[in-house]
């Protein structure tokens, strides 16, 4: 029976990539220096309800028996503080560059199938106006919108702050980007509506394909209400709803559906990510907890020739890009306690690979992704224990996965099994 697990940690780099110079990351280390801020006691958390309390030095026991901080320390020439290299490592883990052009998530996914971005997406310049005044007048009247706000770069959570009670009170949704492809649209879930926020996602999307743009993102929110005792904070929900474009080729899910009529499951959005192309099966969960339960419950079920592919999107939306330490770390000690749970599942012949698509290094100027090597830990299906080296594109998990299920072979990336 042939089952592979790949968990996505979004975000979770580890080291500076050769050509990070290029996107102003030259010395990010999303792992090192979430370790670093541990050990200097920065990253201290108490949490009033107790369940993401953290102190001291990062602790991630099952990760680093999975090879991760032999994996940085091959990366970055360095051990990460605090930490000491554990004796025992039951993974074959290894560190991985990214080829394609950007440093963003559908290109890191897409590549880590197989299928490399190596084409230019369109971006949108920082300035005030980033948006072409013809594609807004095309969304305003195409969607009967009375305007919109933004129209800018911004970080997701601090446009609600400055510009929420405004979309409130005249109904124009937040339009706004980043240094990634993408076009991002903010709005009340009640006020502005959920469904009208996804129409309305669907047709820009459609009006973006000319510019090139990677995706389209909804980002609902609720708050704001009046409680008496003041005003409530607005917040995102968990209904964000990515429009990607197609991957350019095959990737090797639908390589695993279209030639050996195998499963493969979705969950998070993974299925937003690959343009629902590959998939067979979805399944949605808000949270790290929500998502690892989901993960364990559809291994529970799966049957020969299936992939599960989950994407944990909150190291990345939560905080990496909130530029918050503290949180980073203690979501990773609380995935690191769950792990245990997941390899008591596994048979022997299935093959688990945890890794990430890009950095988001908590530590670094900006709210950024930054261009990292992310990690590549494996366990199981003939792999012996050990290092598996640097690897030059993220391909080589594809690849992998390809040699796996036996598809035919991608056209990027070396097979380490
Ligand atoms: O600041 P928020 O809204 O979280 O947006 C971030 O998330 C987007 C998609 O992952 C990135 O392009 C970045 O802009
Ligand atoms: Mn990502
Ligand atoms: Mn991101």
């Amino acid at each position: 029976m042939k089952r592979a697990i790949v968990l996505v940690l979004d975000s979770f780099g580890i080291g500076a990539a050769a050509d990070a110079e290029q996107f102003g990351d030259h010395g990010s280390d999303t792992l090192g220096n979430i370790a670093k801020a541990c050990q200097q006691g920065k990253a201290d958390l108490v949490d009033e309800s107790g369940h993401r309390s953290r102190k001291g030095p990062l602790h991630l026991p099952n990760l680093g028996k999975l090879g991760l901080f032999h994996a940085h320390h091959a990366s970055t020439g360095q051990v990460a503080a605090g930490v000491s290299l554990p004796t025992e490592v039951i993974g074959s883990y290894g560190y991985a560059n990214e080829i394609s052009t950007g440093k963003d998530t559908p290109s890191g996914h897409w590549e880590l199938a197989g299928v490399p971005v190596l084409f230019e997406w369109g971006y949108f310049p920082e300035r005030e106006h980033s948006f072409p005044q013809s594609l807004v007048n095309d969304l305003v009247s195409q969607a009967k919108l009375p305007g919109i706000l933004g129209n800018c770069h911004a970080s997701g959570t601090t446009i609600l702050e400055q510009l929420g009670e405004e979309h409130v009170r005249t109904g124009m949704p937040i339009c706004y980007t980043s240094a990634d492809s993408v076009f991002q649209i903010a709005a009340h879930e009640e006020h502005f509506g959920l469904d009208r926020l996804y129409q309305l996602c669907e047709v820009a999307r459609e009006l973006l394909m000319p510019y090139n743009i990677g995706r389209v993102i909804a980002r609902p929110f609720v708050g704001g209400e009046d409680t008496g005792e003041g005003v409530t904070e607005f917040v995102r929900t968990g209904n964000r709803r990515d429009y990607s474009i197609e991957p350019p080729s095959a990737t090797v899910l639908q390589k695993l559906v279209d030639e050996q009529q195998g499963e493969v499951v979705s969950i998070g959005k993974i299925a937003d990510i690959y343009a629902h192309c590959g998939i067979t099966h979805k399944v949605k969960a808000t949270g790290m907890e929500a998502l690892f339960e989901a993960t364990l419950n559809e291994l529970e079920r799966a049957g020969d020739n299936t992939l599960i592919m989950t994407n944990f999107v909150d190291f990345d939306s939560s905080f990496g890009h909130r530029r918050n330490i503290a949180g980073y770390a203690a979501e990773l000690e609380a995935f690191d306690r769950r792990l245990p749970e997941l390899l008591a599942k596994l048979s022997p012949n299935d093959l688990l690979i945890l890794t990430a698509d890009h950095g988001c290094d908590p530590s670094w100027p900006g709210t950024e992704h930054t261009r990292e090597h992310i990690p590549v830990l494996c366990l199981g299906a003939r792999l012996e224990a050990g290092s598996l080296g640097e690897r030059a594109t993220f391909a080589d998990v594809g690849q992998s996965l390809a040699a796996y299920f036996g598809t035919s072979p991608m056209d990027y990336g070396t097979a380490f099994l």
